[in-house]
């Protein structure tokens, strides 16, 4: 049985984790079963917008028309797009492993950890003990319940990576973050797109009038079907797959096909990998880690951060409870995990940012006022000709507190930031009007819906 100060699990967020606990000179052990880096180097961020960058260029061409200017895709060199996406994720991999194996500051064993007892893991046939454990050891593709799917060639966020040219046409089962993503992505590079959504919605937890935008400029690309539950899955004979779905108030199944399927469908813990259930450590209904407020599981010294917890699926929040489970961990804090500024953006066309509530949330708990200004209410959003763009803000109305914000439009994940800065520190709109905003910039159109905010009755 080898002791160790502190044991990490996993390479994505865990690393900040590790790096903390090397610094401090702890005897630190780390259990990867790779790929090294976790999801949003191998399969999940860097890939999908090393992707999505050159699909917004396509955009941009096709839309050049309306400012007069005559512009065409002639041709896509699918291969050198994956290629490049392949060179980026595969130096960074390298990059972090030549670190692990090399570092004589800790001890890596590449392989899956299995808790064999409170405290104790195995990897292969080492036994690792320690009182100090942080589990960030992630997700991986959920996969529905559709009969027959496991007779199918499906692609998820991992394998559609392998792709070497573009599908003619593809399904996607899924209208959440993965699915729209990569809808715009094949679009872009000529694919025919179908994605079937069960909700009524297309990016389902966003504000309605979000996912409408998003609906239409998406639904003039390809074919979108909501409230449209997918069942069963075959391989025809030819080689195409066959989805069967229901659209709800429909009694009829109806059969699509295609020569490619992504499954979307959302994440699974990987606790069960991991066997936390032998180490003593609770778990929610969907298998994801029951952590308190200071991101600690029900055994003291052992923490779970990132994906792995279900509280929020996005590196950045990732790494922002790794340093909150490290304060408290490593440094003997009690810091609790804030997330009321956590933040997301959906990279699609257009690409969507939020923070904090959403109106009918704030509404529920607050009485509110909101603020909204599309992009063309400014001169830059004028000049770029953009219709649909808007940025919302909700306020706590005695205070005029930031309690939300919600943007569709180019730059959303950019615009949204001073936002969040302001909401990290219970700002409202003098934090942002405080500084002088740049003319004529988009970012005007921030302080726009801001100053534009107006009392909505209950
Ligand atoms: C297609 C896609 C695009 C995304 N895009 C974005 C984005 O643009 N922005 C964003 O913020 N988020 C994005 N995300 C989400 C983001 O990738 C995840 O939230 C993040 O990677 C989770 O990090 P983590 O450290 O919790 O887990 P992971 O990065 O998954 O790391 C877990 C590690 O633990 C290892 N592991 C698991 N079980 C064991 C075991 N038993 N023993 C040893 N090792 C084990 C795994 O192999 C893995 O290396 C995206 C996700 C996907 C799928
Ligand atoms: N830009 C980003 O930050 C980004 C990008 C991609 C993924 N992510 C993270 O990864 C997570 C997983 O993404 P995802 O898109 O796989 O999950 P998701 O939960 O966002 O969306 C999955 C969708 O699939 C639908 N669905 C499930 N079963 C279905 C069926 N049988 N028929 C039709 N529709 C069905 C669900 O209703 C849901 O809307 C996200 O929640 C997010 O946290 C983040």
């Amino acid at each position: 049985m080898k002791k160790y100060d502190v044991i990490v699990i996993g390479s994505g967020a865990g690393l900040d984790i590790l790096d903390m606990a090397v610094e401090h000179g702890m005897k630190t052990a780390l259990i990867d079963r790779g790929p090294t880096g976790g999801t949003c180097l191998n399969a999940g961020c860097i890939p999908s917008k090393m992707l999505i960058f050159p699909a917004d260029r396509v955009m941009e061409i096709r839309e050049a028309s309306r400012l007069g200017i005559s512009a065409e895709v002639s041709s896509i060199d699918f291969g050198a797009i994956m290629r490049r996406m392949h060179q980026v994720v595969n130096d960074d991999r390298a990059g972090i492993r030549r670190y692990l194996e090399n570092s004589s500051e800790l001890e890596f064993y590449d392989g899956t950890g299995e808790f064999i007892a409170p405290y104790t893991l195995q990897v292969g046939d080492q036994k690792l003990k320690a009182e100090k454990i942080f589990i960030a050891a992630g997700t991986r593709p959920l996969l529905p319940p559709i009969k027959g799917l496991d007779t199918v060639e499906y692609l998820n966020n991992e394998s559609l990576l392998n792709l070497t040219h573009a599908p003619e046409s593809l399904i996607i089962i899924g209208g959440g973050y993965v699915g729209v993503e990569f809808a715009h992505f094949f679009e872009a590079m000529g694919t025919e797109v179908t994605v079937l959504e069960m909700q009524s919605t297309i990016l389902p937890g966003e504000e309605p009038e979000i996912s409408e935008v998003v609906t239409r400029a998406l639904g003039a690309r390809m074919t979108l079907l909501t409230s449209a539950e997918v069942t069963a899955t075959g391989q025809a004979a030819d080689g195409r797959i066959e989805v069967s779905y229901r659209q709800s108030g429909a009694s009829d199944v109806k059969t699509i096909s295609a020569e490619k399927l992504l499954v979307a469908a959302g994440r699974q813990s990987n606790a069960d990998l991991l066997k936390v259930d032998k180490g003593g450590i609770k778990q929610d209904p969907n298998g994801f880690i029951n952590v308190d407020e200071y991101l600690e599981t029900n055994l003291k010294g052992i923490y779970a951060v990132g994906d792995i917890n279900g509280r929020e699926l996005f590196t950045h929040t990732g790494h922002a409870e790794a340093a909150v489970a490290a304060a408290n961990g490593l440094h003997g804090q009690r810091e609790k995990m804030d997330y009321k500024a956590s933040p997301h953006a959906v990279f699609t066309h257009p690409q969507v940012a939020s923070v904090g509530l959403s109106q009918s949330a704030a509404a529920k708990e607050y009485k509110i006022m909101i603020g909204r200004a599309d992009y063309k209410d400014t001169a830059l959003g004028t000049a770029m000709m953009n219709e649909d763009g808007f940025f919302k803000v909700i306020l706590q109305r005695e205070t005029g507190r930031i309690l939300g914000a919600h943007v569709v439009g180019p730059w959303a994940s950019v615009l949204i930031q001073e936002v969040i800065n302001a909401m990290a520190v219970d700002g409202g709109l003098n934090h942002i009007a405080s500084g002088i905003h740049i003319h004529p910039a988009l970012s005007e159109v921030v302080l726009k819906a801001l100053s534009n905010a107006v009392v909505v009755e209950d």
